[in-house]
């Protein structure tokens, strides 16, 4: 990143073409921006690079990290105002609580670097393949191997690469057109309108007649997410209550339980009462009722970006949302319940975990609008590692990210819920607009 900076060097010279190039014939900013939209198109910026001044840089205040923090040369600041430091129950690691959205949590370098490793492998060598869901299977009939698989065998030799067949000539079922993908404002799930929710229509995607064969090892820069938990429909950005759920990996569950259950909620909710539905403040019995259940795994190369969005599908409004940052890091904001208020910008780094709770935080604003390239840190460039190699050369220009949510909250029996049957067709009006540009994580 260093070169970037440097106004003589050739890759200063090239992001400055290429920036003059790219603004030409269109506004620097723009005044109608909301603040979010601002803060993504700030840190979006190839020219000049963005000032991470402002970003809280957690990975500063450890002086484990600093070869991290060499590597890629970004590096943010750890002095932000109002950021507050908490002291987790159990675990070796510090928590770190932003006062104005209360019910965010930081835990810096929570996943020690094996931990890390096992799951990068996980994610991309175990779960990203037949029969779990990702973003490839939309338009390709995906060999049973997967494209990891795929992938390194044709590295060995490129002869042994199977071909992935497109859906709509395997004849897949007709489905919903498709085409560019829209952002749908969907309605938030809760109790109330989880049955409505449960019975509305969700047709597949219909596969693109476009579509050609490829080599499967070539999709495996394609992958952008696989599901995790229930299975969630893209088209409605509901729940498939119907086809679920699939287990929850139990190194992943074990993860998010115990950070979940690693902080002192009543700490992180001291004074702010907020509103928490019906059933009050349920982070009392989060120890005994937190449970993940659903999920997405997110995998970003370096140019690609995940637009401000709530994720509100859920049934349950407060329960912890926990996310696990893993490779290459990124700069994560995370506003208010609206685009108009200002963001809050986190680098997050392999290892770091976020968890985003209660009524202001778990459906607040929040984006990736920046992979910062070259920040694979040393612990997973380990070149003495005769097993890493072939994960390392992925992980070179990826993020993932593994995003788990709990669906339902306590004492909430989804079953029983559906055996009361269909509702009327106006109550299952689901509330779809398609009113906004792509959503990034859904084109990469
Ligand atoms: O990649 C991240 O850090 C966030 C991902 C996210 O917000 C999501 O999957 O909904
Ligand atoms: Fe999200």
């Amino acid at each position: 990143m260093g070169a970037l900076y440097e106004p003589t060097s050739p890759e200063y010279k090239k992001a400055r073409k290429q920036y003059y190039k790219s603004v030409r014939n269109r506004p620097h900013e723009d005044p109608n921006w909301t603040p979010f939209r601002a803060a993504e198109k700030h840190f979006k910026a190839r020219f000049p690079p963005p000032d991470l001044s402002n970003v809280l840089d957690l990975a500063t205040l450890d002086p484990s990290r600093e070869a991290e923090i060499k590597t890629g040369g970004w590096r943010g600041n750890c002095a932000i105002e109002g950021i507050q430091h908490t002291q987790l129950k159990q675990a070796r690691s510090r928590a770190f609580v932003v006062p104005h959205i209360p019910g965010l949590v930081v835990l810096p370098s929570y996943v020690c670097h094996e931990r890390q490793k096992e799951l990068i492998r996980w994610a991309i060598a175990e779960h990203a393949k037949p029969p779990t869901e990702t973003n490839l299977d939309i338009h390709h009939a995906i060999p049973e191997q997967g494209v990891w698989e795929a992938w390194l065998q044709s590295r060995d030799d490129p002869s042994q690469d199977p071909m992935a067949i497109p859906k709509a000539v395997v004849g897949s079922p007709p489905g919903e057109p498709s085409g560019p993908r829209q952002l749908i404002n969907n309605e938030p799930a809760s109790p109330a309108s989880y049955t409505a929710l449960a019975h509305a229509d969700k047709i597949p995607q219909a596969p693109s007649p476009t579509v050609k064969p490829v080599p499967t090892s070539t999709l495996l820069h394609k992958l952008r997410w696989a599901n995790l938990g229930w299975f969630y429909h893209w088209g409605t950005k509901q729940y498939d209550f119907a086809k679920g759920p699939d287990a929850i990996d139990p190194r992943v569950r074990t993860l998010c339980r115990d950070a979940v259950h690693s902080v002192d909620w009543s700490e992180v909710f001291d004074g702010c009462e907020g509103d928490w539905g019906e059933e009050g403040a349920d982070w009392k019995t989060w120890s005994d009722t937190y449970e993940p259940d659903a999920g997405i795994v997110n995998f970003y190369q370096t140019k690609d970006t995940l637009m401000g969005h709530v994720d509100r599908s859920e049934v349950c409004a407060t329960s912890p949302l926990v996310s696990i940052s893993l490779g290459n890091a990124a700069v994560f904001l995370i506003g208010g319940t609206t685009r108009e208020s200002p963001p809050t910008a986190l680098l997050l780094r392999s290892g770091d975990v976020v968890i985003m709770s209660g009524p202001a935080c778990r459906r607040a604003y929040h984006g990736v609008p920046r992979i910062l390239e070259d920040t694979l840190p040393p612990h997973l460039r380990n070149e003495d590692d005769p097993g890493w190699g072939a994960f390392q050369e992925y992980m070179n220009a990826t993020r993932i990210n593994v995003n788990v949510r709990q669906v339902f909250p306590k004492g909430f029996d989804p079953g029983k819920e559906l055996s009361k049957g269909p509702v009327s067709e106006a109550q299952c009006n689901t509330d779809i607009y398609y009113t906004e540009p792509i959503q990034a994580r859904e084109t990469g």
